[in-house]
């Protein structure tokens, strides 16, 4: 099913349909009994009373019904609350005190001077945070990282996120939660996926409200499809397929010292199921598997002049080792108009406007600064900008590649589920690029050619750390591919 990724202000539009449609109350109900479930698994095994610190917002109100649900279910509960400043919040204090449960002022000292307890909730802010935490909010979060800090153990449940995380961004402020696990609430947030705010979130689950699905779609900033979904976009082969039909790669790349990325891209292709590889270069390049084909060039621009756009099955990737000429050599390729990968040295400026419905720009955050002259830092601390902004100037489709890329089409923006950090390594863009090129050839169109690429080549990567551990390498994760693409589309 579609995972939603939602920023700050797409929350609040989302609450205010709800609203408007009375069934903010019943969202806030879910929460908190969502939480609470959460809570409990967090505090499993642990003695002692469950600790929650609510705030004035909804956030605080989330951790209020999760108070109720919990003495509900005859757990002894701790509840520290600022004043109310959000009227359902407000009324969930007073449905708590209605079946006894007293409630704390919310203080440093107060959550200091709580016994151990089993687990804590972390309710005091959402996505309604604005600049550094203040006042006593900010005292709170302080000893409660303390708390943790002194070795205490006791694990930290955010509820949606970790308060004083902005929703929208990957970079921290210095003070915010530091949450063992966080549970998103209705979907993501940026602050969930990427960078440093990641990790203050840990492993995150997400709880999904009952929202109207065209509603979500509607305030949604991103989507993170399904292996289910994915998998079913990848081409079947059928008995009279053959080598020919299953798709033509070209890869164009490599020069002096360069030689392994275009080979690595030709092993990307062929283990995602390309019938027919060729590398092209002006340079010697390895032949990592003998199934794949070479043709050394004297001057590849020349060859490319004389080449004509072909009508069968071919996808080029270009770029990859290639050196100065590559803008040129991407500037012929593009102007043929068939499935085009551009990779590494083909990811320049001066490219800009001349990307077509069938190609793909897969830069990692170093290329994405360059094709957006700013800095990396601006990239990677709102990738989902980035990538839609690069999109718009560049055409086609977009993959900026991360943990996790995100790819970007006219009108729409999806992150890839999965990976894992062993996958930071030399060769794995050239693999990627490799399987996308492969995919077009067969003939799907380019977003979801770059949407199950990305999650196929992350899946790979997953299944080679389980089989290598914890330094991958590239061919470790192309070896995968086959078990990979079982994994999202079934046996083939
Ligand atoms: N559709 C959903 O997903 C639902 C989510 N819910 C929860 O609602 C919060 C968002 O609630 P909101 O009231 O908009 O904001 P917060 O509770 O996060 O905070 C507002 C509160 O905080 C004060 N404040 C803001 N910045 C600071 C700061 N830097 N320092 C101190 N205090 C600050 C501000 O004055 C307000 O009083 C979402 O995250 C979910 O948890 C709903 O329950 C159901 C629908």
């Amino acid at each position: 099913m579609t995972e939603h990724v939602f920023t700050a202000a797409g929350i609040r539009a989302l609450d205010v349909r709800l609203d408007a449609a009375g069934l903010l109350e019943l969202a806030m109900e879910e929460a908190g009994r969502a939480s609470a479930a959460a809570l409990l698994d967090l505090a499993a095994g642990r003695p002692g009373p469950l600790a929650l610190l609510a705030g004035g917002g909804a956030n605080g109100g989330d951790a209020l019904v999760a108070a109720r649900h919990l003495h509900a279910a005859g757990r002894e509960v701790q509840v520290l609350a600022a004043p109310g400043t959000h009227p359902l919040t407000q009324r969930n204090r007073e449905r708590l005190a209605a079946v006894g449960v007293e409630v704390q002022r919310l203080s440093a000292a107060a959550v200091r001077a709580l016994p151990p307890v089993a687990a804590w909730a972390d309710g005091l802010l959402g996505t309604g945070v604005s600049g550094e935490l203040r006042g006593e909010l900010a005292g709170a979060v302080q000893a409660l990282n303390a708390r943790a800090g002194q070795g205490s153990g006791e694990p930290v449940l955010a509820l949606d996120l970790p308060s004083g995380l902005p929703a929208d961004r990957a970079s921290a402020p210095p003070l915010t939660v530091q949450a063992t696990r966080t549970l998103a609430l209705s979907g993501y947030k940026p602050a969930h996926l990427f960078g440093e705010a990641a990790e203050r979130c840990g492993p995150v689950a997400l709880a999904r409200l009952a929202v109207p699905p065209a509603w979500a779609d509607a305030e949604a900033k991103a989507t993170r499809p399904s292996d289910t979904e994915l998998g079913a976009w990848l081409p079947r082969r059928t008995a009279s397929t053959h080598k020919g039909t299953a798709g033509r790669v070209w890869v164009v790349g490599g020069s002096a010292g360069m030689e392994g990325a275009p080979a690595m891209a030709g092993v990307g292709a062929l283990r995602a199921g390309a019938g027919l590889v060729t590398l092209h270069s002006e340079a010697e390049l390895p032949l990592p598997m003998p199934e794949l084909m070479r043709t050394r060039h004297a001057d590849l621009g020349a060859w490319l002049a004389r080449e004509q756009p072909r009508p069968d099955a071919l996808a080029l990737a270009l770029g990859m080792g290639l050196g100065p000429q590559a803008p040129a050599l991407a500037r012929v390729a593009l102007s043929w108009n068939i499935p085009t990968v551009l990779d590494a040295d083909a990811l320049q400026p001066e490219l800009s406007g001349l990307g077509h419905s069938r190609c793909l720009w897969t830069p990692h955050p170093g290329e994405a600064a360059r094709l957006l002259e700013c800095t990396v830092a601006e990239v990677t601390a709102d990738p989902l900008s980035a990538a839609a902004t690069l999109q718009q100037r560049y055409g086609g489709v977009v993959v900026l590649k991360g943990g996790p890329s995100v790819v970007a089409w006219a009108g729409g923006l999806s992150v890839s589920r999965g990976g894992h950090p062993g996958m930071a390594s030399a060769g794995m863009g050239d693999t990627l690029a490799g399987i996308l090129a492969a995919l077009l050839a067969a003939g799907m169109d380019s977003r979801q050619a770059a949407q199950a690429g990305v999650r196929l080549h992350a899946r790979a990567g997953e299944r080679a750390a389980q089989r290598f551990g914890y330094g991958l390498s590239a061919s470790d994760v192309a070896a995968e591919l086959g078990g990979a693409w079982a994994d999202l589309s079934g046996p083939v």
